[in-house]
């Protein structure tokens, strides 16, 4: 599903190079469940936005499903970004103007779905991560576990093969943690979701199948 061929990503410091990234080489295949682990500063979370297509690299290439997504214009990268990928963010990025079902509704603008299917996807989803009474609440009239939830089911409304998440149990307490975890792997195990996350936690990390170690932007082996 993804493959990233040498890829390097510095900053101009003055006339130095601050190097982020260093000749990374990864394959990832549908179906996996890779953490992603490192000290602070390793270049953890460069690395899962130039996944995202968020991020671009000073060198290398990147073919998700074949297709090079460097390469692409602006608008056929957001296209690929939008049929395939979720994002889930350490700090969840919900918009506080909107209340949780507008929320996860959200993304759905984007698509041409009508009004009515709209309706149907979000109920589904709000019955599948049992947060129907609370879609009427804003983000700040949550708990953090309640928004991350919602962040995640704003990611996954659209169907997305590939999961990315930043930290996605950083702020939260470790039940809360655990349940993030418990609803990746059924994601993963249940729905064939490739799941990439980016983790401090050797416990998370657990839950997957495959590690990934940065260490001053290489792949430590
Ligand atoms: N726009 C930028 N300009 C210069 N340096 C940057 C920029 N963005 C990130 N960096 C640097 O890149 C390095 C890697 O950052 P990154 O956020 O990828 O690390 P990380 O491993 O995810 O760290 P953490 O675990 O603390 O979140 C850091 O030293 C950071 O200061």
């Amino acid at each position: 599903m993804i493959r990233l061929k040498d890829i390097s990503k510095w900053y101009s410091n003055g006339s130095a190079k601050a190097h982020i990234l260093r000749h990374i080489d990864i394959e990832i295949n549908e179906g996996e469940f890779v953490s992603i682990m490192g000290p602070s500063g390793s270049g953890k979370s460069t690395l899962l936005h130039l996944m995202g297509m968020i991020d671009d690299p000073s060198e290398g290439e990147y073919f998700f499903e074949g297709e090079s997504v460097f390469t692409l214009k602006e608008k056929q990268r957001s296209e690929l970004y939008k049929k395939h990928i979720g994002f889930v963010f350490q700090a969840y990025h919900l918009i506080d103007e909107l209340t949780v079902y507008e929320n996860i509704e959200t993304p759905l603008l984007y698509h041409k779905i009508s009004s009515a299917e709209r309706k149907a996807m979000v109920a589904d989803i709000l019955d599948r991560f049992q947060i129907v009474g609370k879609k009427d609440l804003f983000p700040e009239q949550l708990s953090g576990g309640q928004q991350q939830l919602v962040g995640i089911a704003r990611a996954v409304i659209t169907k997305p093969k590939l999961i990315l998440a930043d930290e996605p149990t950083g702020n939260l307490n470790s039940k809360q943690g655990e349940e993030i975890m418990d609803l990746f792997t059924r994601l993963n195990k249940e729905e064939g979701v490739t799941i990439i996350q980016v983790t401090h936690s050797e416990k998370n990390a657990s839950y997957g199948s495959r590690t990934i170690n940065l260490l001053d932007g290489k792949i430590a082996l």
